[in-house]
């Protein structure tokens, strides 16, 4: 067999990681000019519940941004047999703590436990992962709340990449209520970037492959490891990969590597701009929580 050339990889990759850096930077300034005026610091507070591996780093990690910007932070354990009751009781005082401005309830929780329940329990005003019905409702009338972190993290390296959405087809895989669903409602909207044309597939889709490669930007949210392949993606499309799943690799120290929803080496030649697993739309999840916290503690989005 001949070995063709490796097909000439122009693309540009979409740096997550440093944009994070940036935007933690431009918070971290609002926050000394908050400290200069004598106003309140913004405090975040988190809830874990039980031991998931993925989730206790996710927690820290966004406890560890708290503290790099200058925020304040408050990190709740709770063992995974924590009555829904209980849980619900710490998120009412939460909600009436004047210190904290902003708190998140990391998912998923125990079976025993309604996620929606306790999403609806958090006051919106201080539901920093606008994950509420009330934030949700007022994304997609278009009036201010806070936006989910990881579509507003997308949204946002399309802008500081200066990457053309206005009447592009962008095709999203996954419909999720927190990435899937929220992200097609924002680049649909008449926005900058925005002005997309969105499909939104799902596992129920016929033919998605057809779809898929019409695609000038794919947004890959299915939490399924390397399911997006080359023969799915239009040349020089725009590859924006949500996926965060662990897998076993016995090559690495912990056992176990991070892998995105995107065959990154077969697809990276095909697209003119993507984003790398890790590196790339997760460290924008956790700056677009810091950005909702700063907003929630200025109260720009509910004013008080
Ligand atoms: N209430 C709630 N809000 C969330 O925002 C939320 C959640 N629950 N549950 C789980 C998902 C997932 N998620 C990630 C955040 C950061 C990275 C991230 O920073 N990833 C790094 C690598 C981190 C690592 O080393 O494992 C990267 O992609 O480079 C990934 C995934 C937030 N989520
Ligand atoms: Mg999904």
């Amino acid at each position: 067999m001949t070995t063709a050339p490796e097909a000439p990889a122009t693309y540009r990759l979409i740096d997550g990681k440093q944009t994070a850096e940036d935007i933690k930077h431009e918070i971290a300034i609002e926050v000394e000019k908050l400290r200069a005026d004598g106003r309140k610091i913004p405090h975040l507070a988190a809830i874990l519940v039980g031991h998931d591996g993925g989730s206790e780093t996710y927690v820290r990690n966004k406890v560890l941004a708290c503290q790099a910007v200058g925020f304040g932070s408050t990190l709740l354990r709770y063992e995974d047999d924590i009555t829904e009751a209980d849980l619900l009781a710490k998120v009412a005082e939460l909600n009436h703590d004047p210190e904290i401005d902003g708190f998140i309830v990391q998912l998923p929780l125990p079976a025993h436990i309604s996620s929606q329940k306790v999403i609806e329990a958090i006051r919106p005003e201080k539901d920093v992962d606008g994950f509420h019905p009330m934030n949700i409702g007022r994304m997609v009338a278009g009036l201010p709340s806070l936006l989910p972190a990881t579509p507003s993290g997308i949204v946002e390296l399309l802008r500081r990449y200066h990457i053309s959405t206005d009447g592009k087809h962008c095709v999203v895989i996954g419909r999720s209520n927190i990435v899937g669903t929220p992200v097609s409602i924002l680049l649909a909207k008449n926005l900058e970037p925005g002005n997309c044309t969105v499909t939104l597939c799902h596992s129920r889709t016929q033919d998605l492959a057809s779809i898929t490669r019409t695609g000038d930007i794919l947004v890959a949210a299915l939490g399924r490891p390397g399911f997006v392949t080359a023969d799915m993606v239009k040349p020089g499309a725009v590859v924006i990969d949500v996926g965060t799943t662990r897998v076993a690799d016995d090559t690495k120290k912990a056992g176990w590597a991070l892998r995105g929803d995107v065959k990154f080496d077969e697809v990276a030649p095909l697209a003119s701009c993507i984003t790398p697993v890790p590196g790339g739309v997760g460290p924008m999840t956790i700056a677009m929580l810091l950005q909702n916290t700063l907003r929630a503690a200025t109260g720009e989005v509910y004013p008080r």
